[in-house]
């Protein structure tokens, strides 16, 4: 929805799952059911539709408390201009909180949030001038696709010809060219989000907030949106806060990813940083698999990986209960004897199970003490796959492993 104002929305919360005229968001009851008005708006018409950069957004120790529960933890959050940053976590980690705070629609118990520099914190959600996006579209049924889009313009008094030609400007952006004066119900709910979004950037947000915008759409729908929402993010240079729990979506999308676990933070990094080098075991199993062996290290800083004896990072203490990870695609197979390339921890073991899974396969290994090892190998035309029952050499770099001692990285 639009600049996160009250009047630029049906006279209902668009929380997830929610229709335009169905009930408020039920996770958030607060949520506002106010009748519209016009709006002061915060930049004049003409300057709303010059594309703006997007503009940074700080969090500093903001805390959000129900009662007795604290749903948001004393968060600290900076996002560059520009920059795609998704919250990440499960089932009420506090997401969906941080993100109405921003907008507005939840007072923080405690700490400051700041858009462009500016304490936002006690400033009512009209002015904060955040484009949203939900699920649910919560687009008026009543009007056109052309006047839903328009509607945020409106509420801002654009003229017609502005008003239609930034219209116009969108329909395109989004992909939705001639479709203007069909109505939400003609239309397929990768379509409907479409609108919703056009609907966010037709004022030039500097801030555009996601809450599950794919959620509703199927895997294919999802996945041609998510790359339409990048290109239109990157071309309009907007700053956005994303909310997912779907971890893949996550990946492709985002700059950076801030997880989130019982309303606190518990990594923030780039896609790449969190799947290499997770800070805990919570965040290593979020993304992806892992091959872990729980060892005792030993007074020469090694530690046995089943029979395999591997060098742990300097700083574990002898005797210390540590977690030995490697990731199922960082390992490589070669058939038993087979000459052994310098450098690798190398590893006998049999094949217990084999699945071929279009782009690789996956192995189930059993090494030489029965610790079980899964493997997953990208297809190569030059060489036929392992059957169960055959002798194998796992191998894979030392530098692949990461090593966790009561849950913590240690580098
Ligand atoms: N209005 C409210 N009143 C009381 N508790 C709330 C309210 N809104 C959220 N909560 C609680 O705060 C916690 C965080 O909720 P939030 O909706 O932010 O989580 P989330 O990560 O977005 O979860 P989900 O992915 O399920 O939407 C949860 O324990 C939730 O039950």
């Amino acid at each position: 929805m639009m600049r996160g104002g009250w009047h630029d929305r049906p006279l209902t919360h668009p929380g997830r799952g929610s229709h335009p005229e169905g009930g408020p968001h039920g996770a958030h009851p607060t949520a506002p059911c106010r009748a519209r008005h016009v709006p002061a708006g915060p930049r004049p018409m003409t300057a709303a539709l010059q594309s703006p950069l997007g503009a940074p957004v700080t969090f500093e120790r903001v805390s959000k408390r129900y009662g007795d529960a604290l749903a948001v933890d004393a968060v600290d959050i900076d996002v560059a201009p520009g920059e795609f940053f998704t919250l990440l976590g499960a089932s009420g980690s506090g997401k969906t909180t941080t993100l109405m705070m921003l907008a507005g629609f939840q007072m923080p118990s405690s700490g400051e949030i700041r858009v462009g520099g500016r304490a936002i914190t006690h400033v009512a959600p009209a002015a904060r001038n955040v484009g949203m996006v939900f699920q649910s579209y919560a687009l008026f049924p009543h009007m056109s696709v052309a006047e839903n889009i328009g509607f945020p313009l409106r509420m801002r008094r654009a003229g017609g010809a502005a008003r239609d030609a930034a219209v116009a400007r969108v329909l395109s952006i989004v992909g939705l060219e001639g479709l203007g004066n069909r109505y939400p119900r003609q239309l397929s709910g990768g379509q409907q989000q479409r609108v919703a979004l056009a609907r966010a950037i037709v004022f030039e947000p500097p801030v555009l907030l996601m809450d599950e915008p794919l959620g509703a759409l199927d895997k294919h729908l999802r996945a041609h949106l998510q790359v339409e929402i990048k290109r239109i993010q990157a071309r309009l240079g907007l700053t956005v806060l994303y909310v997912t729990h779907d971890q893949e979506e996550a990946l492709t999308m985002s700059d950076r990813i801030c997880i989130m676990r019982d309303g606190r933070i518990l990594q923030t990094d780039s896609p790449e940083a969190l799947y290499d080098r997770p800070a805990d075991t919570y965040v290593a199993g979020f993304f992806g698999e892992s091959n872990i062996v729980t060892a005792r290290a030993d007074g020469d800083g090694h530690a046995l990986f089943g029979p395999a004896r591997v060098p742990l990072p300097a700083g574990v203490r002898p005797g210390a209960a540590v977690d030995c990870a490697i990731r199922p695609e960082r390992i490589s197979l070669a058939p038993a004897g087979a000459p052994a390339s310098g450098g690798a921890l190398r590893v006998p073991a049999t094949v217990t199970a084999a699945t071929f899974v279009g782009d690789y396969r996956r192995y189930e290994l059993a090494l030489a003490d029965g610790t079980p090892l899964s493997v997953r190998e990208a297809l190569r035309e030059t060489r036929a796959g392992f059957t169960p029952g055959a002798a194998v050499t796992a191998s894979w770099a030392p530098g692949a492993m990461r090593f966790f001692v009561d849950g913590r990285a240690v580098a």
